[in-house]
């Protein structure tokens, strides 16, 4: 049967993602969109500067934009997908939830939340279930789940397979790629011919996120994993692709060899949007780029290559799409498990 599915902040980069990700999906039928105030009421077409790489789906040019409240949307939307600029998201999730509707939330606030999921099906599906203790203590008949940033999904499922060795301490490097600060977010003037060693937040979140997901679900609370991580986060004038530059440091002695191996054989899940092999790990060192390997998976897998061995472990470098398996393709898998697992 279908599930009908609303998304919030539908006019945006990550909000137009939803809607090239949705089309055609065997359960998701789109029912709603919505934006801000000065959206509201125009056609989707009117409404969005659209600019993803493939046609606005004629059926969707021509819906009307509702405003964002839970008013404006269909009691039967069984289920909303979120990218609403996270100050905005603070404000409206909690109404939404209020009002009994499942959030799947690409929004960073409420992440670090001890009550609220934040997902990946084949890392931790488990803490889904933190949504009974979620309903418990808000009183709400809703839930929110929320997925990862993109920086920090890039990592973590890599490291998900390396945590059978010990993972002690984690040192990462990233170059993100421009579509992660969106439209407006970096001018031409200056990107080009540089690189930004700063982006606002982004190092906090991937030191405190990844431990969250890697984390134990007792079936009450999330206990971080021990690791410490360290982050320094950088923009390049690239695209779309997050590269990042990861150095782990593991209790047990790991090999190359076995940390491939690791990688390769991580499991995936059966979930519609989700790609055969979770993470793809390439012996050629040069491998893998943005440019030519973002799109693997339909933009879900992840990529990892130059493994080598350090003093106190193993270093590599892992590549992902950040407005597909960082943000609207992740959000889209964390609904098709709430599916999958009956919360839906
Ligand atoms: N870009 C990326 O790679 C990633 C982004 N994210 C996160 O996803 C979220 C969305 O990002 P992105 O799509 O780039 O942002 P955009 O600015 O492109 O889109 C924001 C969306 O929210 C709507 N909106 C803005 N203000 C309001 C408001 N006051 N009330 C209701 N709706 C509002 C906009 O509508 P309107 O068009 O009418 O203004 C638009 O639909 C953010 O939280 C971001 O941090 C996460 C991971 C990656
Ligand atoms: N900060 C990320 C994108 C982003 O919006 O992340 P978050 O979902 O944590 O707000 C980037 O610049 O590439």
């Amino acid at each position: 049967m279908a599930v009908r599915v609303g998304i919030l902040g539908a006019t945006g980069a990550v909000g137009q993602r939803f809607i090239q990700l949705l089309d055609g999906h065997p359960t998701f039928e789109l029912a709603s969109l919505t934006a801000s105030e000065d959206s509201a009421g125009k056609t989707y077409a009117d409404a969005a500067k659209w600019r993803v790489n493939t046609p606005i789906p004629e059926d969707v040019a021509e819906m009307e934009v509702d405003p964002t409240a839970p008013d404006a949307v269909p009691d039967d939307v069984d289920l909303l997908f979120s990218s609403l600029p996270s100050g905005v998201a603070t404000e409206v999730e909690p109404e939404f939830l209020q009002a009994g509707y499942v959030v799947s939330s690409n929004s960073s606030n409420d992440r670090m939340a001890p009550d609220v999921p934040l997902t990946i099906p084949e890392v931790n599906p488990e803490h889904l279930d933190l949504i009974e203790v979620q309903r418990d203590e808000r009183g709400w008949d809703g839930a929110l789940v929320k997925n990862p940033n993109c920086s920090t999904i890039t990592m973590v499922p890599t490291l998900a397979a390396l945590d059978q060795f010990g993972l002690e301490e984690v040192h990462v490097s990233t170059l993100q790629a421009v579509s992660g600060a969106g439209y407006s977010g970096v001018t031409s003037m200056e990107i080009i011919d540089n690189a930004i060693p700063h982006i606002g937040g982004e190092e906090n979140k991937m030191e405190t996120e990844s431990r969250k997901l890697l984390g134990e679900f007792d079936g009450v609370d999330v206990s971080l994993h021990e690791m410490d991580v360290a982050a320094s986060c950088n923009r390049i004038p690239t695209l779309d692709g997050h590269l990042e530059n990861v150095f782990a440091e593991t209790t047990e002695e790991v090999t190359p060899e076995e940390a491939k191996e690791a990688m390769r054989e991580y499991p995936g899940v059966d979930l519609h949007s989700a790609p055969e092999q979770l993470i793809h790990v390439f012996d050629d060192p040069s491998r893998p780029q943005p440019r030519l390997d973002r799109e693997r998976g339909d933009g879900m897998q992840v990529s990892a290559g130059g493994v080598q061995e350090t003093a106190a472990g193993i270093k590599y470098n892992c590549l992902a799409h950040n407005t597909i398996r960082g943000a609207a393709g992740a959000s889209l898998l964390n609904g098709e498990l709430l599916v999958e697992e009956g919360w839906v």
